[in-house]
């Protein structure tokens, strides 16, 4: 449901026309809390890799106006380099988006007023020189990082705006070499910004593609899920289905063999179900079935796989379940049904609904093959009947003196 919504608003969003940036808020909320992690690391490293090229150029301050060079080492090193690396590693943390932007957008104002005292404070021939190089810093703060649109358009803004106070009032430059300079700064924020606008929506749109890819794979994994669940189920009681009890029966017997363990099967079938349904007639029989179920399903253990196998037939199927675990299990559901006291008039005045199960358990490694349990649980569950229903008869192949075990069948005890 919640991703039916989000995979509406992502098909919304791609349906917009394409110069727009920002998403609607709740595509937003995802949009940044699936790439803010990994966006702030990237800013993080170009953050890194763009103060170490900052520093490098003292080199540069040293070799071509000497008398600034003090002022430079103090401001290049002593304030833009802590002052960088501190919001680095404010960033890295984590902080808001906004936070994030703001931070980083500051880091690129910052390097221009670093910059630009710099070149003022010096009186070298030379020294406007620097001021070609300023574009670097919005390189950096448009493409290398890159700042979000609206903050990348802000800082470029104020940082023109602070080179060119700079320029126009520094007495050494020529007229002509202060236009320049304005002119390639405002150039190259343009070019930059271009490139910044376009980095973001592609950005964007990559990212709305793969969200309404994993969207929509999910909701088909659901519905195979679903699909597979009901392929699975008995719908009228909601109990595993004879499809189920074929896959489930084949690991469990594969895993008693390895584990060298014991494996029960209950094959279980409501007495006299034709006089019911005949008394009270088939949406009474259906009811009745689902009450039959339901109790079974709440006498059984958790391990073990209650199935409606077809009909009034029902099978328990127990992992690891010795003869000893196994007859009481048997009786425990046997007794619950008949505690159910559902009345079965059909039969008798005073009678109620019963079952009669049959109890097969052996080790798997004796060399009997899968089918050879249910065999002899529905021989087992015969006897039950045939003995006069109610009662459970159990059966355990291992012991080949005698077909059945009497001691699990005999009337008196189970019925
Ligand atoms: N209401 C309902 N009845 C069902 C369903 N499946 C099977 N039956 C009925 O279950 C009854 C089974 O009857 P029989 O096989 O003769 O067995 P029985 O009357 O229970 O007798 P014993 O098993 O010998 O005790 C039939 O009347 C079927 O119509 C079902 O899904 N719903």
């Amino acid at each position: 449901m919640v991703n039916d919504a989000l995979l509406k608003d992502v098909e919304d969003e791609l349906g917009r026309g394409p110069w727009r940036l920002r998403f609607a808020n709740h595509v937003e909320a995802h949009f940044e809390a699936d790439t803010q992690r990994q966006r702030s690391r990237n800013m993080v490293a170009a953050g890194l890799i763009s103060a170490l090229i900052y520093s490098l150029f003292l080199v540069n301050d040293f070799s071509f106006r000497p008398d600034a060079f003090t002022t430079a080492v103090a401001l290049r090193a002593g304030v833009m380099l802590p002052v960088g690396l501190s919001i680095l590693w404010w960033v890295y943390r984590g902080v808001s988006p906004p936070v994030r932007e703001i931070l980083m957008a500051s880091t690129v104002i910052c390097a221009t007023v670093i910059s630009c005292v710099i070149f003022a404070s010096s009186t070298a021939p030379y020294s406007y020189l620097d001021v070609f190089s300023f574009g670097l810093i919005l390189v950096v703060g448009n493409i290398v990082y890159p700042l979000r649109f609206g903050y990348a358009l802000v800082s470029s803004a104020l940082s023109i705006l602070i080179a060119s106070a700079f320029v126009v009032t520094y007495d050494p430059m020529p007229t002509e070499a202060k236009r320049l300079a304005i002119f390639t700064l405002l150039a190259n924020a343009v070019f930059t910004l271009v490139a910044n606008y376009r980095l973001e929506r592609s950005e964007r749109l990559s990212y709305l593609h793969v969200l309404r890819e994993k969207l929509r794979t999910g909701n088909y994994l659901k519905d195979n899920e679903v699909l597979s669940q009901l392929s699975l189920t008995d719908p009228l009681t909601n109990l595993a289905n004879r499809r189920q009890f074929d896959v489930e029966f084949a690991t469990r017997w594969r895993e008693a063999v390895e584990k060298n363990t014991w494996i029960g099967l209950m094959v279980i079938d409501i007495d006299h179900f034709k006089a019911y349904n005949d008394h009270y007639g088939h949406p009474q029989g259906d009811d009745c079935l689902r009450q039959v179920a339901n109790a079974m399903r709440l006498h059984s253990r958790s391990a073990d796989l209650v199935v409606r196998f077809g009909g009034e037939e029902f099978v328990v199927l127990m992992a690891e379940a010795s003869p000893e675990a196994a007859e009481p299990a048997a009786e425990r559901i046997r007794c619950c049904i008949e505690a159910l006291q559902i009345a079965n008039a059909g039969l008798s005045s005073g009678a109620v609904v019963t079952v009669s199960v049959g109890v097969a358990v052996l080790p798997p490694a004796m060399g009997m093959t899968a089918d050879d349990i249910l065999s002899h649980a529905d021989q087992a569950l015969y006897q039950a009947k045939r003995l006069g229903r109610n009662r459970i008869w159990m059966t355990n192949p291992a012991d080949d003196s005698t077909e059945d075990d009497a001691t699990g069948g005999s009337d008196s005890a189970y019925q």
